[in-house]
């Protein structure tokens, strides 16, 4: 999946948790020659992805992590269990939240908010010190409970949702600023078909999902042992439910490097001797664009080294 020529760009579609006016949509924004590609809102993460799968669009945007409230399980889950597709870029989105009505409102008068249940969780501690009365009523999107306060029956008094949709949609914004923790940012992912690899950069993440070896004593230690020993430095790791049974869990990690790299292949090479149900979801470039460290043992070079020492050994 690539946007190299302006046609190209122009035949490309993509899905994303929408409506119009999310956090999602600013983070596909981010996407190159996204402009002139055809952006197909959809009701859900689910959705969204699943419209990838039966091939109605190129790839879908989708959060994946909050820097301040975790893992979006609905992506992880997702991509790691029901659905076949990969990770081909990332996006990083500043998330400030908006509490915006229809008509000019004090907060004595908002008895209900509308919101993603994410977006909640980051404004909980505001909500419940200014307006301790007030009920939550979760939303599919943020920009979704904003439209919904323009509805005959609105669904709420009030929504948190971002500066940019309130204005878009001429809302009286009752408080800004309102998160809990500054600074917060959403991380999304660019999910598409399995196809050709993004290209190594140097600055690159890969994820993968390994299910965890059942009654095996140590089994996570061994897993991150085989990262350890090659100088694979983890930047996330969640362990979730697989669905099939009390205490059988999942890890979904995220690892800096590319597939391409000896290191990174030998680390998954030996984790699919002792986890053959590894999956691999995609090597592509970090959006910080933080360059790789590695030490000299660990290189390309090193590793080239090594199976030419065994090779002359066993020719010999
Ligand atoms: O509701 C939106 O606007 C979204 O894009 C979803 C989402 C999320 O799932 O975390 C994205 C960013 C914010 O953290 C809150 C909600």
């Amino acid at each position: 999946m690539s946007a190299g020529s302006r046609d190209e760009a122009e035949s490309l579609r993509y899905s994303f948790l929408g409506p119009a006016g999310t956090f999602t949509e600013a983070a596909l924004l981010q996407v190159p020659g996204v402009e002139q590609a055809v952006r197909v809102p959809a009701g859900s993460v689910l959705t969204a992805l699943n419209m990838v799968e039966a091939g109605e669009v190129d790839a879908a945007m989708v959060p994946i992590e909050n820097s301040v409230e975790g893992g979006v399980t609905a992506t992880l889950d997702a991509i790691s269990v029901a659905h076949r597709l990969h990770i081909v870029r990332e996006a990083l989105v500043p998330i400030s939240f908006v509490l915006a009505s229809a008509a000019p409102l004090a907060t004595e008068q908002i008895r209900t908010i509308s919101t993603h249940t994410h977006g909640w969780a980051q404004v909980r501690r505001w909500a419940e010190s200014t307006i301790p009365a007030a009920e939550f009523v979760p939303a599919s999107s943020t920009a979704a409970a904003a439209r919904g306060l323009l509805e005959e029956e609105p669904s709420a008094d009030a929504a948190v949702c971002s500066p940019l949709v309130a204005a878009q949609l001429g809302l009286h914004v009752v408080a800004s600023g309102i998160e809990d923790v500054a600074g917060a940012v959403t991380r999304f992912v660019l999910v598409a078909r399995p196809g050709e690899i993004p290209s190594i950069t140097g600055a690159d993440k890969t994820t993968i999902m390994i299910p965890l070896p059942q009654d095996r004593a140590g089994a996570l230690m061994e897993l991150l042992e085989h990262f350890a020993t090659r100088g694979v430095n983890l930047c996330r790791i969640e362990s979730r439910p697989t669905g099939n049974g009390l205490g059988e869990y999942y890890f979904s990690i995220d690892l800096e490097g590319h597939i391409a790299e000896a290191r990174v292949a030998d680390a998954l090479a030996g984790i699919h001797r002792i986890a053959p149900g590894i999956r691999f979801l995609g090597s592509y470039p970090r959006a910080d664009e933080k360059p790789q460290q590695t030490t000299a043992e660990v290189s390309d070079e090193a590793f080239t080294a090594a199976a030419a020492w065994i090779s002359s050994l066993r020719h010999a």
